[in-house]
């Protein structure tokens, strides 16, 4: 049988890039012919990946974009606004997987997190669903963490208090957070080479830098050394674009029949690519912490649980720790002062792998096996 002709876009970004790894690691090239498309390269060389399809294709050109059975886009919401009507109204009736989140929210559309949502993925799959977009980072961590308690019909409201890494912007963010740091240290390197020298003189050049000097550009306030308690625009309601995502796709990659409040403060703070979130959970009833301990722990074989000790969270349950791999944290599990229902939770994953990439290569290789 001829393998299928995958198609994809924005593969040279920051999620294109973990993606193309993560294909790469996992073998999904062997069984796929990859055409790679470009919004800035037409006519270039396409990655070694590429076996027949050598040149990049224009991103733009809808008859052979609509060659391909299936369009994996990591370009960005305003690249989907504008192809992806396009493409659906020239007939093409393949499969589109993609990162960015303009189509999350249409009826159409599936969020795909399938360690958690295999079900429903399967059940759009056989309805005839051709849209598969990667959900929110943040969302897909919650669910990657402690899905299993939803799942389970326990969970009445979740506070979700977020603290969120650089790459959440892009690279330019990221880069933005390492000059800031270097600018902040660069201020006060002498002073720090001494140890006689006083801390609260290091302390006032600090922050006089941090309000003066740190490059803001990109985050439009200084990151470094600090952090910015607003991701995305804002709403009518008070809440920022992140924080309405929280219940919006959480309930509908569930696909709950009521919805699940999920509400909190979404927190930019300087990591470079692990997203963390410090969880209220309201459970619908009073279960003993070791039974919520293991139905946690039977999530889905990516969850690495952090007993609720001091030594293990802080050597476990951090960006050190997490960064650049698919496991995802979760602990600082116990019951709160609130009463015996009331649970805190902290997780944390590497946001560009779970909270992006991912998901997209698994949902590949479903429609690969469909
Ligand atoms: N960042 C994140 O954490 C997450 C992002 N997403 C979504 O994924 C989408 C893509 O995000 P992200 O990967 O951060 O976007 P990037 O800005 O890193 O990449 C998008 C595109 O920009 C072009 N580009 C221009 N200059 C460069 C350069 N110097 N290096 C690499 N690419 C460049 C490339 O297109 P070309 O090759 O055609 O020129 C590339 O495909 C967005 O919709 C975002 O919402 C989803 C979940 C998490
Ligand atoms: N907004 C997220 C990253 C992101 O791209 O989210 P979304 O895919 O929902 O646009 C963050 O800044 O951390």
């Amino acid at each position: 049988m001829s393998k299928q002709l995958v198609g994809l876009v924005g593969w040279r970004g920051m999620v294109g890039s973990v993606l193309m790894e993560r294909m790469q690691a996992e073998g999904d090239f062997d069984l796929i012919e990859p055409v790679f498309f470009s919004t800035s390269n037409a006519g270039g060389p396409a990655p070694a990946m590429a076996t027949t399809h050598t040149q990049l294709k224009d991103a733009h050109d809808i008859a052979e974009l609509a060659k391909c059975d299936i369009v994996i886009t990591c370009q960005g919401g305003d690249y989907t606004n504008e192809v992806f009507p396009k493409i659906r109204a020239a007939g093409w009736n393949g499969h589109w997987i993609d990162a960015a989140s303009a189509l999350r929210m249409k009826d159409d559309a599936v969020i795909v997190l399938d360690p958690v949502n295999q079900d429903l993925i399967e059940q759009k799959l056989a309805a005839g669903g051709k849209n598969w977009i990667g959900g929110n980072c943040t969302n897909s961590i919650l669910l990657m963490g402690v899905g299993s308690l939803f799942k389970a019909g326990l969970v009445e409201w979740v506070s979700s208090m977020t603290y969120q890494a650089a790459s959440g912007g892009g690279a330019n963010h990221m880069r933005e957070l390492l000059k800031g740091m270097g600018v902040i240290h660069n201020a006060v390197a002498d002073k720090l080479a001494t140890p006689a020298s006083a801390i609260l003189e290091i302390d006032r050049q600090v922050a006089h830098t941090i309000r003066h000097d740190v490059p803001t550009e990109f985050f439009g306030a200084p990151l470094a050394g600090g952090l910015i308690p607003w991701i995305d625009s804002q709403l009518d309601n008070g809440q920022s674009k992140e924080e309405w995502k929280g219940q919006a796709e959480v309930n509908k990659i569930l696909g709950t029949p009521t919805t699940i409040p999920v509400d909190g403060l979404c927190v930019r703070i300087g990591a470079m690519r692990c997203h963390s979130l410090a969880l209220t959970l309201k459970l619908k009833k009073d279960l003993p912490l070791a039974e919520i301990e293991a139905l946690i722990q039977a999530g889905n074989p990516w969850v690495k649980f952090v007993a609720n000790d001091r030594a293990l969270t802080v050597q476990e349950l951090t960006p050190a720790s997490i960064t650049g791999g698919l496991q995802v944290g979760v602990g600082r599990v116990r019951k709160l002062n609130m009463g015996p229902q009331y649970l805190s939770a902290f997780v944390i994953g590497d946001q560009l792998l779970w909270g992006a990439a991912e998901p997209l290569r698994r949902m590949l290789r479903i429609l690969l096996k469909a």
